[in-house]
């Protein structure tokens, strides 16, 4: 099995190139959905968030208020830093149970897109690791359009990351998507030839049939041993 990582800035254009991916027919895990349903309403990660935020951070229907929350964890580190703390338990095995899904339907490749996948160390993982790279003026300037909020906020949200040219130099891919979408699906092209390349032994035999074959392999032996034994 393959687990290509896929990751970026915020807004330098993951969710883009995943659904390239997608449109390409490769299952995709997307960290921010697991993110957004282990702090669900009564889940075990809305219950830790509640508890350490307080009442004021939901909604009436007692849902959490993203907005509200994302206002505090993105202007003040140490909450961020224990938001990151209460939650990744519950990310890393959504994301785990969600690869082991696949794993149980025979997917051999299977895309990351993992916003903070570098900060998490879960690139250590992944092979290859895409970066999805952006300048940081038209970054700015899509996360303010997108999201509807002002310059400091935009920075406040992109210092809260890695640096994205600190990404870069950890890539073992780089998509440039400071151009068009068009400019964009032209690198995915060169992209995909080197995601679909055959799996290599060791992927292989981490992939559901690779376990099959494994110990089908291992149980005839034992067999055909057992067979010519006096
Ligand atoms: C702070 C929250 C409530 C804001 O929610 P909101 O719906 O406004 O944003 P959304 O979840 O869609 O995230 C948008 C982007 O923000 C960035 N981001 C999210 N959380 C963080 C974080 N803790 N640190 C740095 N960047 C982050 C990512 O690039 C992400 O793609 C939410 O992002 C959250 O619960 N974050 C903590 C969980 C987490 O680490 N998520 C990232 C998955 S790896
Ligand atoms: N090449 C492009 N040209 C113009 N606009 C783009 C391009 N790529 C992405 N965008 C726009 O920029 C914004 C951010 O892109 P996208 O949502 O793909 O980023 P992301 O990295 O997934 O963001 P996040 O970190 O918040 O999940 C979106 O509004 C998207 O439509």
């Amino acid at each position: 099995m393959r687990l290509v990582g896929l990751t970026g800035g915020i807004a330098s254009g993951k969710s883009t190139v995943s659904n390239l991916f997608i449109s390409e027919g490769f299952p995709v895990v997307d960290a921010d959905v697991v993110a957004r349903d282990v702090v669900k309403k009564g889940t075990g990660g809305w219950k830790k968030v509640v508890k350490e935020f307080g009442n004021d951070i939901l909604l009436e229907n007692g849902e959490i208020d993203r907005a509200r929350l994302g206002h505090i964890v993105f202007s003040d580190p140490a909450k961020r830093q224990l938001l990151n703390r209460l939650l990744a338990p519950y990310i890393c095995s959504g994301i785990f149970w969600e690869v082991f899904k696949l794993w149980i339907k025979g997917s051999k490749v299977i895309i990351l897109d993992i916003p903070l996948l570098f900060e998490s160390k879960m690139d250590q993982q992944t092979s290859p690791v895409i970066v999805v790279w952006v300048d940081p003026e038209t970054q700015i300037k899509r996360l303010m359009a997108r999201d509807g909020i002002p310059e400091e906020q935009a920075k406040n949200k992109i210092n809260a990351q890695m640096a994205l040219d600190q990404k870069k130099t950890k890539a073992n891919i780089v998509i440039d998507n400071s151009g068009t979408v068009e400019e964009t699906r032209l690198q995915f092209q060169k992209v995909l030839s080197q995601i679909s390349r055959p799996l290599t032994w060791k992927e292989y035999a981490l992939s559901r049939d690779g376990i099959f074959l494994l110990l089908t392999s291992a149980v005839v032996g034992v067999l055909a041993v057992r067979k010519n034994l006096p």
